[in-house]
């Protein structure tokens, strides 16, 4: 069974209509990946799983369970984490401290630092510079300290919006890396994304979005050679 199944959903901010009839599964323990370039509805996707932008029509599952509607607290406390695009942080606060919020819903201590442990295993870097304000990191530090607040949560399922965006490409060889090592921990991922190779690399299975619609899917390496998606997105 699929860890979040997607159905003939719809999506609109006001009167403007922005996906339609989406139907996707996300396996577990898989990387499951979107593809589509600027404005397909990518982010609006994340946001309506999130129970921010709620679909007028269709169902979102969560585990076999109905979550469409449901407040974001409620989906968020099932199980997931999304790190968000443009690595959203507070710059005047630590790594650590910024790590922290990532579990503020835990009170146990010894839990915490355990959490913080295991991140920064993953990312030694980040240990390195816990105590360095985070705003004053470079964009592909920033981007690990992200990924690091999401983990925090112990999530079960990760939804990425567009990890890659403004990085240079050895960071982003470095945090696609990152992502393969979650997935090897047992996490499932969400991986919503512009940048089809670097993607399809480590993705299982895909979705190519465009226009608010889902135009192709496929394992990635069906994907890769898709004479549609190359025409779309390699030029
Ligand atoms: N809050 C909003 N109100 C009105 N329209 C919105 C809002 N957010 C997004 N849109 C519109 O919805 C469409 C899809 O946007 P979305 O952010 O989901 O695309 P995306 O694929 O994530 O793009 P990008 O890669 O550029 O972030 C766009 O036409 C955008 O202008």
């Amino acid at each position: 069974m699929a860890q979040i199944e997607v159905r003939g959903l719809f999506a609109a901010y006001d009167k403007a209509d922005v996906l339609h009839d989406i139907s996707l599964d996300v396996k577990p323990g898989k990387i499951t990946c979107l593809l589509g370039s600027n404005g397909a509805g990518k982010s609006t996707l994340i946001r309506a799983i999130l129970g921010l932008t709620p679909p007028h029509t269709g169902k979102i599952l969560l585990d076999g369970h109905d979550i469409t509607g449901l407040p974001t607290h409620k989906i968020v406390s099932r199980g997931i984490a999304a790190i968000p695009e443009g690595r959203k942080m507070f710059p005047k606060l630590t790594v650590t401290e910024n790590l922290r919020l990532g579990a503020f819903q835990v009170a146990d201590n010894k839990v915490i630092r355990e959490r913080m442990d295991t991140v920064f295993e993953a990312f030694p870097r980040l240990a390195e510079r816990r105590d360095q304000l985070a705003g004053t990191m470079s964009g592909g530090e920033q981007a690990m300290v992200s990924i690091g607040r999401g983990l925090m949560g112990a999530p079960k399922i990760l939804l990425i919006d567009e990890p890659s965006l403004g990085l240079s490409p050895l960071y982003v060889k470095e945090n696609f890396r990152i992502i393969e090592g979650i997935r090897e921990q047992g996490i499932t991922v969400f991986l919503v994304e512009q940048n089809v190779r670097q993607t399809l690399a480590i993705a299982d299975y895909g979705y190519v979005l465009s226009g608010g619609k889902l135009v192709g899917e496929g394992t990635a390496a069906a994907l890769s050679s898709d004479s549609a998606v190359h025409a779309a997105y390699f030029g």
